[in-house]
């Protein structure tokens, strides 16, 4: 080993902390000299300094035992205590306990004899001499295998603190002999390279090449002379394999990058030079035979790869776990998504702190493995998000992990009294107690955020207690608040039209129309581009707009009726197409094709004379092309460009450009949703709307035969809607492991989710339901009235159930109906109920667009049948105009 040596300065110094950091990216170790021991602790030296230095104290004013383990402490790799006499030496080593962090420096050769060093052996890892150039290669030898005899590890260090080329000449055989010898940190030199070959740099500055130190006990076995070179990132990933020569090499250290040698260009490779992918250089390493090289580096977006992908190894992903989540939190204290989570934890400190102590106090309290699994992931994600938040990264906290790691002496690390106390009163409770919640408590407070829902068990919480009242519940706003929000943003739109769309649309969605039009008029394909429009995408949307059409087509056959109610009586009902009808397509955090199409093709089934599509615009002011090509399917006569309860408004009331509408459809958030309601509520409108269809939501009963995995996937598919989403699942009579199997998988997939920030909210607000019998399963679900109800049980239990199904949008039967199928493609409507209104309500079903208008036709015998009938009624009420009308027909009134 070659190493570099230099006297530590006790006051800061910015030009000494620069060269050790530089030092640390190629150094196997620094060899400092310090004048007290706490200089170590001086900000200047850099943790990656700390970790590979090697202190003596030979010229330190304190060498006592507390000072070398006060240096060990630090974090120092090695400390170097001066030898006095063999027995001084030797007690001071024995009340130090690690043998293999401390060195003996020696002030002379002859004191370095077989008996001193036996007395050393087992105390040290090592010794360190003054190298001079009247010392043989045959006398290192010698002490070499001396100070090996015990350990064949252990280390000769040859103090000689060469400042030149030439000094450094004479040293590498001595260094390849075994021995290290050190070199002056002061002289060693970043030169920039002169050529692009393979061979040595040839530089024109005075001192010693950092490369060349590197490069002098290097050996290549490649006929080009280049080392092959592991490229890794800080986490041990290996993003790929490239070449180095001593060229590349002299740029990597000189730049502080990424520089390798391209074989394919033969020359020097500046790594992101044209793609922007660079990298900044964390380390250098030699491996153990001196033939190959490992870079450590930090990798900048894209990526190693070509593909633009984290690593050339396998699919390319950059590692999850602890590493993915940090890399995630830093990008998104770049750009959070506004209104986020992680965004609200970063401005809101209060939150952090406080969702800090909830989710500790939590993981104490957690029992089960799976719980301490849950728990810690919620405690790690608050923790990684304040160390972001403070400018903290994994490899920071990582460092003073392994700088604890070298401490030598131990805290004891008992808890605070006051923690002590809560921890003992805790126990104390917890065994005065079975431990089971209330039978009538109401549900426990909740996380806001993670991936674990909440539990309630049906065998302890009765059907009438507030508990079970409280389970049937959504996680809705305040509803007033909401109708306070909308109010005025309706009140906009009716007073300034399509001026209070432009606003409005710039100020929710972020997106400027002004100078534009917020509608598009037909054909729609003249919006964007075809290429934009992917075939299979095309093809997928033309088989389910084929299926929903089949079956909403088949729910016209029912349409109209006739029936003889007496002799000479006809009644009949037509069905008559509402004319103008206003379909809402959500588009806030998704763009929903799938919604467009499941109200588009019943209202073109209906044969709605107009239809008018509204949904919030892209970013850039377009709307999606899938969305587009809906639109002209269903013969769409306009598509706005707005959403929010401003878009309600503007089909509600009409605007300059938006065509007012008889009747709304669609789903939305819960400004769509109340803007909805207070628009059919204003007789000014004269507007109908379907239903309140509000976040989606699913609940799925499942027993022990369902597999967890579909379960997991089930309630997954809606917690990924949005924040405001509920998902539940009734589990009947599953163990406790048959539950834990589904969260470890809703776990599981979520993380691999790119909507798993939005799950992390929807989660805790979740249930997961234990009911101990399927017909308590079945009566919870009636009373919960879900939108969507997965029946994953057994094919012909799921199939008798139906019959007992009372209240649910719209259900799916068995193992193999998930309800991603009724979501997009296979016939049924996904627009369907939420909040419970299922009790009462329909999912959208042709019969939304269309109105009944009754007929009836007497001839004269069948009036003459009932006049007698109608008179009395008529009389009953005093309503005699209704009595003469007929009285006149059959000769009982004359005027
Ligand atoms: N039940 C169903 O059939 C069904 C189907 C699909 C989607 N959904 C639900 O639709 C919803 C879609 O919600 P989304 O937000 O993604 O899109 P969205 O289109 O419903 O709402 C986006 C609009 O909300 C308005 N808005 C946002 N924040 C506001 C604020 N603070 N004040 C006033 N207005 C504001 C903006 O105008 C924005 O354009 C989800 O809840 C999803 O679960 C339901
Ligand atoms: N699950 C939603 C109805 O609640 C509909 C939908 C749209 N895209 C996917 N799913």
């Amino acid at each position: 080993m070659i190493i570099p040596t230099l006297s530590l300065a006790a006051a800061a110094d910015q030009e000494q902390e620069q060269l050790l950091t530089r030092l640390a990216t190629f150094a196997p170790a620094i060899k400092l000299s310090v004048a007290q021991p706490a200089d170590l602790l001086a900000p200047y030296v850099p943790m990656s300094a700390i970790a590979r230095a090697w202190v003596s104290l030979a010229t330190a004013a304190d060498s006592s035992p507390e000072a070398v383990l006060a240096l060990l402490d630090a974090g120092v790799d090695k400390a170097i205590v001066p030898f006095s006499t063999p027995d001084n030496v030797t007690a001071l080593l024995r009340s130090i306990p690690a043998p293999d962090r401390l060195l003996v420096q020696f002030q002379d050769w002859l004191q370095v004899n077989p008996a001193t060093l036996a007395a050393l052996a087992g105390l040290v890892s090592g010794i360190v001499l003054p190298w001079t150039d009247n010392i043989s290669a045959e006398q290192v030898g010698q002490v070499l295998a001396l100070v090996r005899t015990q350990d064949k590890r252990n280390l000769l260090v040859l103090d000689s603190q060469a400042t030149t080329p030439a000094q450094l000449a004479t040293l590498v055989p001595l260094a390849h002999l075994g021995a290290t010898v050190t070199v002056s940190a002061a002289a060693i030199t970043f030169p920039s390279t002169t050529t692009s070959s393979t061979s040595s740099s040839s530089t024109s500055e005075e001192g010693i090449p950092a490369s060349t130190l590197l490069t002098s006990l290097l050996t290549s076995d490649r006929p080009d002379g280049l080392f092959p070179t592991i490229v890794t990132d800080t986490h041990a990933t290996p993003l790929g394999l490239v070449y180095s020569s001593a060229a590349s090499l002299a740029e990597a250290l000189r730049t502080g990058t990424g520089v390798y040698y391209s074989r394919s260009r033969s020359g020097l490779w500046y790594k992101g030079a044209t793609s922007g992918a660079t990298q900044q250089l964390v380390r250098i390493d030699a491996d153990c035979d001196t033939d190959a090289l490992r870079f450590i580096v930090h990798q900048h977006p894209p990526g190693f790869c070509h593909r633009d992908t984290h690593t050339c190894f396998g699919t390319g992903a950059a590692p999850g776990g602890i590493a993915g989540l940090a890399r995630t939190l830093q990008a998104r204290k770049v750009s959070a998504p506004e209104g986020s989570y992680t965004s609200r934890l970063f401005i809101d400190k209060d939150l952090l702190d406080a969702k800090l102590l909830e989710e500790a106090q939590e993981l104490v309290d957690a029992g089960s493995a799976s719980e301490v699994a849950q728990e810690a992931a919620d405690v790690i994600y608050f923790v990684l998000a304040k160390a972001t938040k403070a400018g903290v990264s994994l490899a920071d906290i990582e460092a003073v992990l392994d700088a604890r790691a070298r401490k030598v002496t131990r805290r004891k690390g008992d808890a605070k009294p006051q923690y002590a106390a809560a921890i003992a009163a805790k126990r104390r409770t917890s065994s005065t107690t079975n431990g089971d919640a209330p039978a009538h408590a109401a549900p426990a407070a909740v996380p806001e955020v993670g991936l674990k829902m909440k539990h309630v068990d049906l065998a302890t919480t009765p059907s009438d207690s507030p508990a079970y009242a409280a389970l049937l519940q959504r996680p809705i706003l305040n509803a007033d608040k909401i109708t306070k929000i909308v109010q005025p943003i309706i009140q906009a739109v009716r007073e300034k039209g399509d001026a209070a769309l432009v606003e409005l649309t710039k100020k929710f969605d972020r997106v400027d129309l002004a100078g534009t039009s917020p509608v598009l008029l037909p054909p729609f394909a003249q919006h964007y581009n075809p290429s934009d429009l992917r075939a299979d995408v095309r093809a997928a949307i033309d088989t389910a707009i084929s299926n929903v059409e089949t079956f909403h087509r088949a729910q016209l056959a029912e349409a109209d009726l006739q029936v003889e109610t007496m002799p000479g009586i006809t009644c009949s009902r037509i069905v008559r197409p509402i004319e103008r009808v206003g379909l809402y397509v959500p588009g806030g955090s998704a763009v929903l094709p799938s919604s467009t199409l499941m109200l588009g093709v019943p209202a073109r089934v209906a044969g709605c004379s107009t239809i008018v599509i509204a949904t919030p615009p892209r970013a850039d002011g377009s709307v999606a092309p899938e969305v587009l090509y809906v639109a002209d399917k269903v013969g769409a006569a306009q598509v706005v460009r707005a959403g929010g309860a401003q878009a309600v408004a503007a089909m509600a009331y009409g605007t300059e450009s938006v065509l007012k509408v008889d009747k709304i459809c669609g789903p939305g958030n819960q400004f769509v949703t109340a803007a909805k309601l207070v628009c059919a509520t204003d007789t000014n409108a004269m507007v109908a709307i379907d239903m309140p269809a509000g976040p989606s939501e699913v609940l799925v009963i499942a027993d022990a035969d369902a597999d967890p995995r579909y379960v997991a996937a089930d309630l997954l598919s809606q917690a990924e809607h949005g924040p405001d989403s509920q998902v539940v699942l009734v589990a009947v009579n599953m163990s406790d492991a048959q539950v834990g199997a589904v969260e470890d998988q809703v776990r599981k997939q979520a993380e691999l989710l790119p909507r798993v920030d939005i799950v992390k909210q929807c989660l805790p607000k979740s249930w997961v339901v234990r009911a101990p019998t399927l017909d308590a399963a079945i009566d919870f679900s009636n009373a919960y009235a879900p939108e969507h109800l997965i029946l994953n049980l057994p094919d012909a239990t799921a199939l008798a159930v139906v019959d007992k199904i009372t209240n649910a949008g719209s259900v799916f039967v068995g193992a193999y109906s998930p309800e991603s199928c009724g979501d997009y493609a296979s016939g049924t409507n996904h627009t369907l109920p939420t909040y419970g209104y299922a009790r009462m309500y329909s999912g959208v079903n042709t019969g939304t667009f269309v109105k009944h208008i009754t007929t009836q036709y007497l001839t004269k015998d069948g009036l003459e049948g009932l006049a007698q009938c109608v008179m009395t009624l008529a009389e009953v009420e005093g309503l005699d105009a209704h009595a003469r009308a007929v009285a006149i027909r059959v000769g009982k009134f004359n005027v």
